[in-house]
């Protein structure tokens, strides 16, 4: 297996790197571009003055930008950090500054949609390989990035056919420098398989938290009091950002819709099988889950601990 916890690189991978969005990914990245050597300098660019006034206390980036066009200039890497919604209007923003031969990539968990929006602005000197770091926690804002983030984790790569392979290799070796590790596939491919692994499990979760809050005949106090069950680790999903969310599930429609039809049927089987006393089905299933849970934790993917993100210091 290839060494992705050595010590900092001694010649960085890229000369100056743009991170648009200084958030929980945004942060994680410029934390561990720091630690790595990853960059020779890192330009931070938000919106939001009170992120880039956190960002300034951090001490995240050696430059920090609240416009677009001007804080890429200049940069031989753009990484957009922001809700999948808003990567188009950046893209539009940031176009007509970006240096010749840059790469453009982003950490949005919806590839399709994303490219939709972004490639019709980007000129033809630009290498556009999008990305997804399938890496996160419910916490959001730049105080909840954390170097760690990445280690041993999953980053898709979704470049277009015809990309150029050395950008995409660059890019692939910056991912590997934070920890990661390397996998491509198709955009559309990508929005299938996070639909079910990742979205609709969100989707779920979002749901049981608001119907439980509903509930008439249990108080919100009994939901509190009682939640050291399944339900805890629901309403823990159910915190993550609500920005963030609304736009994956905007931006992914098809899959997630097609995921919860299917979902929906093989829910009515349960209810069935329960009201109908088929022990033997429900058996069944809970067996096939139960070993589908122990191949995870012996590929080294999972902990037992409940939380899918890893914030050494802070838990
Ligand atoms: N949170 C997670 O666990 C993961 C998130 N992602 C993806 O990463 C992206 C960022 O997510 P987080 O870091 O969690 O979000 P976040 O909410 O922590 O940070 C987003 C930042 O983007 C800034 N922003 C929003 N619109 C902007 C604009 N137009 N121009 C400049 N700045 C703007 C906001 O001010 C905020 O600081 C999203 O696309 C998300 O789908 C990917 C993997 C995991
Ligand atoms: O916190 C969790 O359990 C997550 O699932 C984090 C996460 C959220 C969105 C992504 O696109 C990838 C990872």
């Amino acid at each position: 297996m290839p060494e992705r916890l050595g010590d900092p690189l001694e010649t960085p991978l890229f000369e100056r790197v743009a991170i648009i969005g200084i958030g929980l990914i945004g942060s994680s990245i410029a934390h561990a571009v720091r630690q790595k050597n990853l960059a020779g300098s890192i330009v931070a660019i938000d919106r939001d003055t009170e992120v880039a006034a956190r960002v300034d206390a951090l001490g995240l980036a050696d430059a920090i930008f609240s416009d677009v066009a001007e804080g890429v200039k200049g940069c031989d890497l753009v990484i957009l950090c922001v809700p999948v919604g808003a990567c188009g209007p950046v893209a539009k923003q940031m176009a007509a500054s970006l240096r010749e031969g840059v790469i453009v990539t982003d950490v949005g968990s919806v590839k399709g949609a994303v490219v939709a929006s972004m490639e019709p602005h980007l000129p033809a000197h630009a290498h556009f390989i999008p990305g997804h770091p399938v890496a996160g926690t419910e916490q959001s804002g730049p105080d909840a990035g954390f170097a760690t983030l990445f280690h041993e984790r999953w980053c898709i790569l979704t470049p277009a056919y015809g990309v150029d392979p050395a950008a995409v290799a660059r890019l692939q070796e910056f991912w590997e420098g934070m920890g990661a590790r390397i996998e491509f596939m198709s955009a559309p491919h990508h929005d299938l398989v996070l639909a079910i692994t990742s979205h609709v499990p969100h989707l779920i979760a979002y749901n049981i938290v608001g119907t439980a809050a509903d509930l008439e005949q249990v108080t919100q106090s009994e939901v509190i009091k009682f939640s050291a069950g399944g339900f805890r680790d629901f309403t823990r999903i159910a915190a993550s950002d609500p920005t963030m969310w609304r736009d994956v599930f905007l931006n992914n429609k098809e899959a997630v819709l097609e995921m919860i039809s299917r979902f929906n049927e093989d829910l009515a089987a349960l209810a069935r099988a329960i009201r109908w006393d088929d022990g033997d089905a429900l058996y069944d299933l809970f067996s096939r889950t139960r070993s589908i849970r122990r191949s995870i934790i012996d590929l080294g993917q999972e902990t037992d601990a409940p939380d899918f993100g890893r914030r050494p210091g802070k838990d």
